[in-house]
């Protein structure tokens, strides 16, 4: 299988800092990934950099073979926070600018969607909630059809029975070939559809695990292992 995702020698700093280090990272096509880390470890700078947003580091980052920023916008679709957009803006313009900013932006996947997130497109930005504003953007990001997806905490302020919606729309319109990366401080809600777990840890890729492996070491799954490698004594090969 064809790595989509290949990460080599990766280094970046800011502001005379050390972010990340050393970072090798391959994943490959139709894997959804869990991608695990406390406050701060670099979880959504690494996202920055896959999605070509963040500039300046070293190494390179190639998706389907092609390390070409120009490329990434369109074989990315990532989380961004809505910052760019004037808080006034009703959410239908939000929308509107999505379809003509990408060719791939599917409406009609965006209205499937919006029938469980309920969000009132004739709102302004400035009347959702943080858990609205966040079902936005997981709905305009899986909205696309591209080969990546890059979802960033995407279910911080999200009631338990939307985030199993969300969830369970990810199954299903899911490309076989796409990779979803979802990064978290916490994972039993989407414990049960990831294929592999990365943690990041000390400024560099700690691990990266199939999730079968690790259930089978750890009676209660992903947390516990996620637990035990910050606690410096996870059981290793
Ligand atoms: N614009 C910036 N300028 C300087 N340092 C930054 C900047 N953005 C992030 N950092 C630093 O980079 C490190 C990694 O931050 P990052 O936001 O990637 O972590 P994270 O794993 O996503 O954290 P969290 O779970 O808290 O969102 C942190 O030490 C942070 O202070």
């Amino acid at each position: 299988m064809t790595n989509t995702i290949e990460i080599k020698n990766l280094n970046y700093r800011k502001n005379y800092r050390s972010i990340l280090e050393d970072v090798n990272l391959n994943i490959g096509a139709g894997k959804t990934v869990g991608l695990l880390g406390e406050n701060g470890a670099g979880k959504t700078t690494l996202m920055r950099l896959i999605a070509g947003v963040a500039k300046g580091a070293s190494g390179s980052i190639s998706i389907d073979g092609k390390d070409d920023v120009s490329l990434k916008k369109s074989f990315v679709s990532f989380s961004e926070q809505l910052n760019g957009f004037s808080s006034s803006m009703r959410i239908d313009k939000i929308i509107r600018f999505y379809e003509d900013v990408y060719p791939d932006f599917s409406t009609e996947k965006y209205n499937q969607m919006a029938g469980f997130l309920q969000i009132d497109e004739g709102l302004r930005l400035s009347a959702l909630s943080k858990g609205m504003k966040e079902k936005l953007v997981i709905g305009l990001t899986l909205s696309r059809d591209t080969k990546v997806y890059l979802l960033d905490e995407p279910f911080g302020g999200i009631d338990s029975m939307s985030r199993k919606k969300i969830i369970q729309s990810i199954i299903k319109w899911k490309n076989d070939d796409a990779i979803i990366l979802v990064s978290d401080h916490y994972v039993s809600e989407i414990a049960s559809i990831l294929d592999e777990v990365v943690i990041i840890k000390d400024r560099t890729i700690y691990t990266q695990k199939s999730a079968e492996e690790i259930r089978s070491k750890y009676a209660e799954g992903i947390e516990q292992y996620y637990e035990s490698v910050y606690e410096g004594n996870d059981i290793d090969d």
